[in-house]
């Protein structure tokens, strides 16, 4: 990718976290997603908060890491403890189908954002068009996260099902280690033709604690390319 390519696909994950940000009401409890589009929406909160455009607005992050992005923003922060249910939750994905399934855990934070996911009313996903795959597989392996207690017995598993599998490293080269301390599988599976039956597979597995496959979860998708902002929401 040419350094023009990725000045675009930035301004359009800003373009797309602008407006999901037009949905967010003073006086709510909003869900921050994790990585860098959701990074954008943290950014344009507490810009908005900062010029009193919203007001009492407070945010349940969904991984360290924006945790701690909001707070050196000025954020208000609570918890899924405090606010059990959200009015909406905004977070990026990895991959799109054309029935705004997910792949989802490219930055590691694929559980919580799941359980904030589904302690949230709305699911806005905001994305540049290049996360737009015909099929879930097709661009991105199914991030899994699973205990370190006897994961390679877990990987074999997964291949077993037809993923080629990695063990993601950190930049030292250790395995990387989620906000829980586990690991995560990078699971391979090519083009998914029936991604609700993978996602039951792997929610059968003992050991594994959560996947990447966010199926029936998307409320609505902003997406936004060279034409524009465009909103979807499922269809049927
Ligand atoms: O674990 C990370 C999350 O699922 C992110 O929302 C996802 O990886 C998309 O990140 P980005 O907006 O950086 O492409």
């Amino acid at each position: 990718m040419s350094l023009l390519q990725e000045s675009e696909a930035s301004r359009y994950k800003r373009m797309a976290a602008e407006r999901a940000v037009e949905l967010i009401q003073s006086g709510t409890v909003v869900g921050l997603g994790s990585g860098s589009t959701s990074a954008l929406v943290v950014h344009r909160l507490a810009a908005l908060l900062g010029e009193g455009k919203l007001k009492d607005v407070v945010g349940v992050p969904t991984s360290l890491e924006t945790e701690s992005l909001a707070r050196s923003l000025g954020v208000p922060l609570t918890t899924l403890e405090e606010h059990p249910f959200l009015a909406l939750t905004i977070d990026g994905a990895d991959e799109v189908d054309p029935a705004l399934n997910l792949i989802k855990g490219g930055g590691g934070a694929l559980l919580r954002e799941k359980i904030v996911a589904q302690a949230s009313q709305r699911e806005i996903i905001v994305v540049d068009e290049s996360k737009l795959s015909p099929q879930l597989g097709t661009r991105w392996p199914v991030p899994v996260e699973v205990l370190p207690f006897g994961w390679n017995s877990q990987a074999l598993y997964l291949e077993g099902l037809g993923a080629r599998v990695v063990r993601r490293e950190a930049h030292d080269g250790a395995p990387y280690r989620t906000d829980q301390g586990n690991f995560i599988l990078d699971c391979a599976f090519g083009p998914i033709a029936r991604p609700a039956e993978l996602a039951a597979k792997l929610e059968a597995r003992a050991g594994v604690v959560e996947h990447g496959l966010f199926i029936g979860i998307t409320s609505e998708l902003i997406i936004a390319g060279p034409k524009g902002v465009e909103h979807r929401r499922p269809s049927g």
